[in-house]
C-alpha cells in the first residue's frame, strides 16, 4: 500500500440516471484524473467511440483476456461483459492521478475487497423508477427490449446503494454537480493522505 500514491473515486447507478453526464463535470473542474476506459463486449451506441468511451472487444477475446489474469475486475450485466484492465490503473494510481471509474455494484463490491480505503464511491439514483425510464426512453440510444431489460436491472441495483459513501439523487442536474464535485474534491484529498510519507517529510523539512 505505501507505494501507492493515487486514490479512486467509483460512480455507479442505474443506466439512465445520470453518470456519464456528470462525470463530464468532473473532467471539466477536477485536475489530475484518469478515467478508466472499460473494456466491454456490447454494440458501440450512439456517438460513442472505441478507445474513447470504450473498448470494444468480442467475447473471444474479453474471455482470453479473463484467463490471462489482465482484469482488476470484470462482471456481466445487462448480459454482456464489462472490465477494467489492471494495468492502465496500476499506473494511474503510482503517478498520483484520482482514478475515477463508471462501473456497476458488482464491480464496486471486488474494488471495495482489493482496495479498501483507497476508494471513495457514490451512487447515483433518479427520484423514481419511472423517471429512470423516462429519461432512457428520451435519451433515445436503446431499443425498447434493452430499456426494459435496464429497467429490470435498476430494480436490484439500487437495493445495493448503503454499500457506498454517498448517494446522490440526481432530480436537478445543478445540484447534482455541485455534490458530485464536492465528493470528487474530498476523494482526491486522499490522494494526499495515501503519499504519507513524502508530506511528513515536507512537513519536518518545512
Ligand atoms: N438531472 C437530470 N434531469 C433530466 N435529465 C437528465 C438529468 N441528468 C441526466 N439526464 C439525462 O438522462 C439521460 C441519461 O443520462 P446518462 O446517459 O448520463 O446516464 P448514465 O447513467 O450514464 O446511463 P448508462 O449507464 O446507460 O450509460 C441523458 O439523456 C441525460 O441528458
Ligand atoms: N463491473 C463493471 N461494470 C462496468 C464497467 N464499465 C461499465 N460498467 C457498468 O455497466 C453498466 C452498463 O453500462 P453502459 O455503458 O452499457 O450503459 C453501467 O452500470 C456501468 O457502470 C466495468 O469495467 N466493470
Amino acid at each position: 500500500m505505501k507505494e501507492i500514491k493515487g486514490a479512486i473515486l467509483i460512480i455507479s447507478g442505474p443506466s439512465g440516471c445520470g453518470k456519464s453526464t456528470l462525470l463530464k463535470e468532473i473532467y471539466k473542474n477536477i485536475p489530475n484524473y484518469y478515467f478508466s476506459i472499460s473494456t466491454t463486449t456490447r454494440d458501440i451506441r450512439g456517438e460513442e467511440e472505441d478507445g474513447i468511451d470504450y473498448h470494444f472487444v468480442t467475447i473471444e477475446e474479453f474471455e482470453k483476456n479473463i484467463e490471462a489474469g489482465n482484469f482488476l475486475e470484470y462482471a456481466r450485466v445487462h448480459n454482456n461483459y464489462y472490465g477494467t484492465m489492471l494495468e492502465p490503473i496500476t499506473k494511474a494510481l503510482n503517478d498520483g492521478k484520482l482514478v475515477v471509474f463508471d462501473i456497476d455494484v458488482q464491480g464496486h463490491k471486488i474494488l471495495r475487497e482489493k482496495l479498501g480505503n483507497l476508494i471513495t464511491s457514490v451512487f447515483i439514483t433518479t427520484p423514481t423508477l419511472k423517471i429512470l425510464e423516462q429519461r432512457l426512453v428520451a435519451r433515445d440510444t436503446d431499443t425498447k427490449e434493452i430499456i426494459e431489460k435496464r429497467v429490470e436491472s435498476a430494480k436490484s441495483e439500487i437495493c445495493e446503494f448503503l454499500d457506498y459513501d454517498y448517494l446522490i439523487i440526481n432530480d436537478n442536474i445543478h445540484k447534482a454537480t455541485k455534490e458530485i464535485l464536492s465528493i470528487a474534491s474530498i476523494a482526491r484529498a486522499k490522494t494526499k493522505l495515501f503519499d504519507k510519507n513524502s508530506i511528513v517529510k515536507e512537513w519536518l523539512n518545512s
